[in-house]
């Protein structure tokens, strides 16, 4: 009996450690748990370190180690950003202190002080970026700074950890990668001959994405800037892909960056050949994402491999390469910031702080309890606070539509739509795979050039599917939610929801493949009478004007709409 009641005690303690590890969703399912049980002695060493000391200041610009050019401008005086005043006041949050096993009880803090004319850089050399960086951006073009990058680089350069949200489509992958490229690889900041000599081997810098594509396009954005004579610093690891050129590349080039899939980066690191623990930096893009449970083995291996979390010392038994571990810095990236990633960040980073387009918070100001999804089923009561993400996601410049038809029609609506808008690259969504080949048939029926993207094709297939999309031989992408995340197709300019997607969260990602860097762009939610609701709700979780419209004579007519009086008591809830 004794020894029964001992291992009940034991489960219990695993399952509870397991949650522990990611601080999100639900406990896994019992099919998991020899690898539980394995994750949750790891934890238990982990435990231990993960409380970090917390400056208990207000994050300002001597906190952010910015020097006397910066000094904030008169207060009195409308600065370039168009604030009324020099200084964005956070406004203070309302979350009570949150208590939760291995996650500090967080404390409410008063509002910060935070110079906003330091993030508002005309150009790129402005942001304190090596010239030979400066150059290389020039070379391409890329002279501007986007909001989120004149914030994000100077924070990351200063060594923050950082959760980086912004919506769509506003250069969040180059706010993360010019600070790696201006520590790492030859276009980096000259360094004193003492701190030269001190050569790292091995990875300097891990980017992992949720996707191929997404990560085919970050590696390009990277070539992008480092030209062919240098592109031999960052090698891809995506799934997919030829394992053992990917090995012998990583061989022969010695790269210093690597972007990659989840699952490839934790099957290459688990053989041995992915040199991580002197990483200095991780990247997680579309990091919400990433932290789904799909990935959850793989990101655990990654997270535990790839350097040291900051603020953590070695443990006393790590011995041999875990012992010399370098300190990593953890840059966490989404158009949208689900609580789960708030808590996730807190409990790997030191002082974390939160960059938003031109503003820059502790996170330990933003609360982070609550649900972690945003489904439309969940009550109009709690939607209003867990969707604040999804609104901020969305790009300014969308408009958003829907029009009601019958299933049969559908396609016949998309047609009309593509027509009435006079779109030129469209990316329509569905739900299920298995439809979407006789979508694009009967699209191509009608005149329309067309193809399927899905996950069940082969890397070939949808690499070339993609590039001819992007060149424009293809006006319609007939997709699922694997092209939401990431996909940076900047001709884009109307989304089609032929499936509704699950939730305001999906909703925001489908939508910023359109209007991409300020350019215009249109949601058209197409659906039957019975679904309109659902519209219905995501308009209010979104707070945006979602409107009725049909299209007819090969125009788009937008159609005045009466609220029912049970939508208004819906509302008022
Ligand atoms: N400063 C800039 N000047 C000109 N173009 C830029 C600049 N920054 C980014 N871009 C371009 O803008 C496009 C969108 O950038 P990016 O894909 O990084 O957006 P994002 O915020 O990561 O979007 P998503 O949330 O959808 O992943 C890319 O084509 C990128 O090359």
């Amino acid at each position: 009996m004794k020894a029964l009641i001992l291992q009940t005690q034991r489960n219990m303690l695993t399952l509870v450690s397991t949650r522990l590890l990611f601080f999100v969703g639900d406990p896994p399912p019992l099919k998991k748990l020899s690898w539980i049980s394995n994750a949750a002695r790891l934890h238990t060493s982990l435990q231990c370190q993960s409380r970090v000391d917390r400056e208990s200041g207000p994050l300002t610009l001597a906190s952010l180690g910015f020097r006397g050019e910066l000094e904030p401008v008169k207060r009195d005086k409308p600065n370039e950003l168009g604030n009324p005043s020099s200084v964005i006041e956070v406004p203070k949050t309302k979350a009570k202190p949150v208590r939760s096993i291995g996650v500090k009880a967080v404390k409410v803090k008063a509002p910060l002080e935070i110079d906003s004319a330091l993030f508002a850089a005309k150009t790129f050399s402005e942001l304190n970026l090596p010239p030979l960086l400066i150059e290389r951006l020039e070379r391409v073009g890329l002279t501007v700074p986007t909001d989120v990058q004149s914030t994000a680089i100077p924070t990351i350069l200063q060594n923050h950890d950082v959760v980086i949200q912004s919506y769509t489509g506003s250069g969040k992958t180059l706010a993360y990668l010019l600070p790696i490229l201006s520590e790492v690889g030859p276009l980096k900041k000259k360094l004193s001959s003492e701190e030269e000599t001190d050569k790292r081997i091995g990875i300097e810098a891990v980017i992992v994405a949720p996707s191929r594509e997404l990560g085919m396009q970050i590696v390009r954005e990277f070539e992008k800037i480092l030209g062919p004579e240098d592109k031999k610093l960052v090698q891809q690891l995506v799934g997919g892909a030829n394992k053992s050129r990917q090995e012998e590349a990583l061989r022969k080039n010695k790269p210093a960056i690597v972007v990659g899939t989840p699952g490839r980066i934790a099957e290459i690191s688990a053989t041995g050949k992915l040199h991580t623990h002197n990483c200095r930096f991780l990247v997680l893009d579309e990091v919400d994402e990433l932290l789904s449970f799909n990935f959850r083995e793989d990101m655990h291996r990654i997270l535990e491999h790839v350097g040291r979390r900051s603020g953590v010392e070695p443990s006393s038994s790590a011995k041999g390469p875990l012992a010399r571990r370098v300190e990593r810095q953890t840059i966490l990236v989404s158009a949208t910031v689900p609580f789960s990633v708030t808590r996730a960040a807190r409990s790997w980073g030191r002082n974390p702080v939160l960059v938003r387009a031109k503003t820059v918070v502790p996170l330990e100001s933003v609360p982070a309890t609550g649900p972690d999804t945003l489904s439309v089923h969940t009550s109009s009561s709690t939607s209003n606070t867990i969707t604040q993400g999804a609104v901020e996601s969305l790009p300014p410049n969308l408009k958003h539509f829907y029009c009601v038809t019958r299933l049969q029609h559908k396609i016949d609506s998309l047609r009309r739509c593509v027509h009435a808008l006079d779109a030129k690259s469209v990316i329509a969504f569905m739900n299920h795979t298995k439809r979407l080949k006789d979508a694009v048939f009967k699209l191509e029926a009608r005149g329309i050039k067309a193809a399927e993207l899905h996950g069940d094709l082969g890397k070939l297939a949808r690499s070339t599917t993609l590039k001819k999309f992007k060149n424009g031989e293809l006006r319609i992408l007939v997709t699922n939610e694997l092209s939401a995340r990431g996909l940076d197709v900047s001709e884009c300019d109307l989304v089609v929801n032929l499936d509704l997607p699950t939730d305001s969260i999906h909703y925001a990602h489908r939508a910023g493949r359109a209007g991409r860097l300020g350019r215009k762009g249109s949601v058209v939610t197409i659906c039957e009478d019975s679904e309109v609701f659902v519209v219905k709700k995501l308009r209010r979780q979104l707070g945006i004007p979602i409107q009725a419209c049909e299209f007819t004579e090969g125009k788009l007519i937008v159609s005045e709409e009466e609220e029912t009086e049970k939508e208004k008591t819906l509302q008022r809830q």
